[in-house]
């Protein structure tokens, strides 16, 4: 099925120090001599080598690149296959030329995702461990490269083996009752069923638990940025990507279209959204970006509604304080550099002084605080990534409610005195479901699938 050599880029288009291709398969080694000229043949070298030399047009010898050569002997390597890889020069033509010249001969280009999934098929990681690949290169926060470098390393697919070996022995109790029905094992078996169904229920419950954390660390918080206009929302994002990202000027009504960024806070990844300031208008295009705000409102996760301090209270921004009732919210009081006329009473009657912030974003001063009140909301304090694992991934969140809730059968009927042959269908559905985590009992169209989202080279 593996026989393909294949070869691709692995490295980023464009312009770099240096370009790296990687060739995979029974022969890598064959086709990268063809095209390389070293002081020895790449056939004779031992495993895990570096060697210096050029890469020639096989029939014209025309030189196309100075390279260096790495060698990795099969099953020492990514894939477990002959690993050859060819560090070029960077920049677009020369590796463009050193790949062509693979691909004319017994190499083809792999597919996106194909090495990984080389390593996948070949035994080496399994498939949560390959889809935390795709999450590790798509990390953007510290956490989230945390939490994904965690499941590379096969935390998570522990965790399941070790639930799933659980049920396997479950399993193997029921089925000396079910042959020996005289043995007096029958008398433990409901209870025993039942322990272990509330014991395998909790761990399960416990990775969905930190799945929205998992999710938080991946995708970042949806955060808007909420209040009428000219109080200061744009330069909120400004100060908290710091850069000049989004357009500020002292007219109300600057900002029209929902601006996104990605920011990291403390650690906590946000995905920013700045919106028009929300208030009744006449003009279209301000009246399109008012809706736009109401919808990035009524989506976020958390909403940071800035206030003007130097302004009093407006009826709107009453209506406004109602409709943010069921959100997180953190209140920003900024302008505090000009006098405060703004009702900080009215403000702390609904929202408590821990999430209440001053600010002046003109002179930079309570940014700290901030971020402080960000980060005490979604970790109660600084949480430390322990050894707790992670769920992240949306496939892995289905399948474990979809084992929780196998179990949940098979625990109502051992409760309800139900033939346990048929209890013991639903603990069997609980272990595959779990044992498609990790990529045991799955279709090779949901391979496909996974794989196809890696990029080229990977
Ligand atoms: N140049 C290069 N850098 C890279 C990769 C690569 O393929 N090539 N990787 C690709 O993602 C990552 C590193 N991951 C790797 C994981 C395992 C093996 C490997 O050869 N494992 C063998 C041998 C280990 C040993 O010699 O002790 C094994 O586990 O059997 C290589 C790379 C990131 N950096
Ligand atoms: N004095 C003072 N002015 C500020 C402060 N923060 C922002 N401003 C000014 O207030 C004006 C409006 O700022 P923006 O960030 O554009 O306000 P906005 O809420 O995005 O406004 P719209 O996009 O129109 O809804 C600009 O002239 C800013 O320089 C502050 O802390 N103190
Ligand atoms: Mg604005």
């Amino acid at each position: 099925m593996n026989q393909d050599t294949i070869a691709a880029i692995s490295t980023p288009m464009g312009e770099g120090g240096i370009a790296v291709i990687r060739i995979s398969g029974d022969k890598a080694i064959a086709e990268a001599d063809r095209i390389f000229f070293g002081a020895t043949k790449l056939a004779i070298v031992p495993s895990h080598t570096v060697h210096y030399g050029f890469i020639k047009h096989p029939l014209t010898m025309e030189r196309i690149d100075e390279v260096l050569v790495t060698v990795m002997k099969a099953p020492k390597s990514f894939t477990t296959e002959d690993v050859v890889e060819i560090s070029c020069h960077g920049g677009f033509i020369s590796v463009k030329m050193v790949l062509d010249l693979l691909l004319e001969q017994q190499v083809r280009l792999a597919e996106p995702g194909e090495f990984t999934k080389r390593a996948y098929l070949n035994g080496r990681i399994d498939l949560s461990q390959a889809e935390a690949v795709i999450d590790l290169i798509r990390a953007k926060s510290d956490r989230a490269h945390r939490v994904a470098m965690k499941q590379a390393e096969g935390a998570l697919s522990n965790n399941i083996k070790r639930l799933r070996h659980e049920l396997v022995e479950l399993m193997a109790h029921i089925e000396v009752n079910i042959d020996y029905p005289e043995h007096d094992v029958e008398e433990m078996t409901n209870a025993f069923i039942t322990t272990r169904c509330l014991k395998a229920i909790a761990q399960i419950e416990q990775l969905l638990n930190s799945s929205q954390q998992g999710k938080i660390l991946r995708e970042g918080i949806v955060t808007a940025i909420i209040g009428k206009p000219n109080v200061g929302k744009s330069s909120l994002l400004n100060t908290l990507a710091q850069e000049n990202r989004a357009i500020v000027t002292e007219i109300p009504g600057t900002t029209r279209d929902v601006i996104e960024e990605f920011v990291t806070v403390n650690g906590i990844p946000l995905k920013l959204l700045d919106t028009a300031g929300i208030r009744e208008t006449s003009d279209i295009v301000e009246k399109l970006g008012v809706e736009k705000s109401k919808n990035a409102l009524a989506d976020a996760d958390l909403i940071l509604l800035v206030f003007n301090g130097a302004e009093k209270l407006e009826p709107d921004e009453l209506t406004l304080i109602e409709q943010l009732k069921d959100k997180q919210t953190i209140v920003i009081v900024n302008k505090l550099d000009l006098l405060q006329r703004i009702e900080l009473d009215v403000l702390a009657g609904h929202f408590p002084a821990d999430r209440i912030v001053s600010m002046s974003l003109l002179e930079q001063q309570g940014i700290a605080d901030l971020e402080k009140a960000i980060a005490s909301l979604f970790f109660s304090g600084q949480v430390e990534l322990n050894d707790q694992t992670y769920v992240s991934n949306a496939r892995h969140i289905a399948l474990l409610k979809k084992a929780r809730s196998s179990i949940d059968e098979a625990y109502e009927a051992a409760g309800a005195a139900v033939p346990i042959d048929l209890l013991q269908i639903d603990i069997r559905n609980a272990w595959e479901y779990l044992g498609e985590i990790i990529g045991d009992s799955v279709g090779e169209s949901l391979i496909d699938q996974i794989f196809s989202q890696f990029c080229l080279g990977k």
